[in-house]
């Protein structure tokens, strides 16, 4: 095991391939090689197979066991002493592949789609250790480099879990989508119903459009390709069907059904799960409720050093404008940015004052005003 392996990664040209080639290259100085039909300037298998130390598949999942199955014949036990590692969102398949060679083998998992930052840091990432020994302190470098929260499972168990934590999910958002869709006509589209939002509705609209912008290919197989999905489908349509029945019969029998059959739930999630739940509702809640105000100022702070927020905040401060709520989140390209809401009444000549001194003395670059 050498200390900076070469990275080769396959399906490079693609939206993880992109992210991981950027992040074992720049953020970790390795050398990377990358294979991929979609980009012609690429590296062609066997340079991966003969010079990478750390082959990393990040395919589509549909094709990616068979493809594995392909390296390691072209392989031919050239991977003996390597570390295969794959990214797919169904696990058993992939790592069942990869152990069919004689390399060192870990499935990993984001549960993210490529974040804007450079690492995963505050994202989960799901850790398959199938076959691991002289790999498993650079594993651990990895791991720490990546900066994501680990959980640890087998290929099997992380299916079951995905049958839940995606299939389950996707499928919810996709019925209430169409369901949506079906309404569209008659109500004059979501247009016309965001504006009764609860913020359930909101976050539920907003977790179908995410499903609906990324990559059709993946929702397609987390549905097909999981073997434990039909399953957690059927219980989900049985809760459903169940509760339309006693809706539809609506009599105090159903209603004290309905509230031992439904609401009970609360005691199965149990005081801890329903209080942190609560509570993260209601974190979300205020912070929809802050990026929906309509006096605010949002500000990338080129200067990323102890004290420029602050530099920032004096800004305001001279100018008399008083702040309501901060936010930082990042740009579609990547950057930090402040939101900063303002106070009701906030005097427009002020706060105009305290946005060009921003821009004009270089503290800021202020993207968007309201
Ligand atoms: N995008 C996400 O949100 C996300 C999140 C977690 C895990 N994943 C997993 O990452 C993997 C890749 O997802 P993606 O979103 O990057 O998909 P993608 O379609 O953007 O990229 C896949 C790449 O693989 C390439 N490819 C296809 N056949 C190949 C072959 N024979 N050899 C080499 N490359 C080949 C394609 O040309 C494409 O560039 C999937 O297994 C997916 O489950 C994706
Ligand atoms: O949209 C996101 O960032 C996601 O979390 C994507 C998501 C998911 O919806 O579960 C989709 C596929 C990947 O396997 C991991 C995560």
């Amino acid at each position: 095991m050498k200390p900076s392996p070469t990275i080769g990664i396959v399906g490079s040209a693609g939206t993880y391939g992109r992210w991981l080639r950027r992040f074992f290259s720049t953020h970790l100085g390795l050398r990377v090689l990358g294979h991929d039909p979609g980009d012609p300037d690429a590296d062609p298998p066997q340079a991966l197979l003969d010079q990478a130390d750390v082959l990393l598949f990040a395919t589509p999942i549909r094709v990616t066991a068979a493809l594995i199955d392909d390296y390691v014949r072209m392989s031919a036990g050239r991977e003996a002493g390597k570390l295969w590692l794959d990214i797919t969102s169904i696990k058993q398949g992939a790592v069942e592949a990869m152990l069919r060679s004689r390399a060192e083998v870990v499935g990993l998992h984001p549960m993210t789609a490529p974040p804007k930052a450079p690492t995963m840091k505050g994202r989960v990432l799901v850790v398959c250790e199938a076959r691991l020994d002289r790999w498993r302190p650079w594993l651990r470098s990895l791991l720490d480099a990546l900066e994501g929260e680990c959980v640890y499972a087998s290929a099997q168990r992380h299916d079951e879990m995905m049958a839940l934590v995606q299939a389950m999910v996707h499928a919810s958002h996709l019925a209430q989508a169409g369901v949506l869709e079906e309404y569209a006509a008659r109500l004059g589209g979501l247009e016309a119903i965001m504006p009764f939002r609860s913020a359930s509705f909101e976050l539920d609209v907003a977790i179908a459009a995410r499903i609906l912008s990324l990559n059709p290919a993946i929702y397609e197989e987390i549905q097909f390709g999981n073997t434990h999905a039909a399953e957690v489908l059927d219980r989900l349509l049985e809760r459903l069907a169940e509760l339309r029945d006693l809706v539809r019969r609506g009599d105090d029998e159903a209603r004290a059904r309905f509230r031992e059959r439904f609401l009970r739930s609360r005691e199965g999630f149990g005081a801890r799960a329903l209080a942190e739940g609560n509570y993260a509702y209601e974190r979300v809640g205020y912070l929809l409720a802050d990026l929906v105000g309509s006096r605010y100022t949002s500000v990338h702070l080129p200067d990323d050093r102890p004290g420029s927020l602050c530099t920032l905040l004096h800004v305001f401060e001279r100018h008399g404008v008083s702040l309501e709520s901060i936010h930082s989140s990042r740009t579609p390209g990547g950057e930090v940015h402040f939101r900063i809401g303002f106070v009701r009444g906030t005097d427009p000549a002020g706060l105009a004052a305290a946005v060009e001194e921003i821009g004009r003395s270089g503290i800021g670059r202020v993207l968007e005003s309201g």
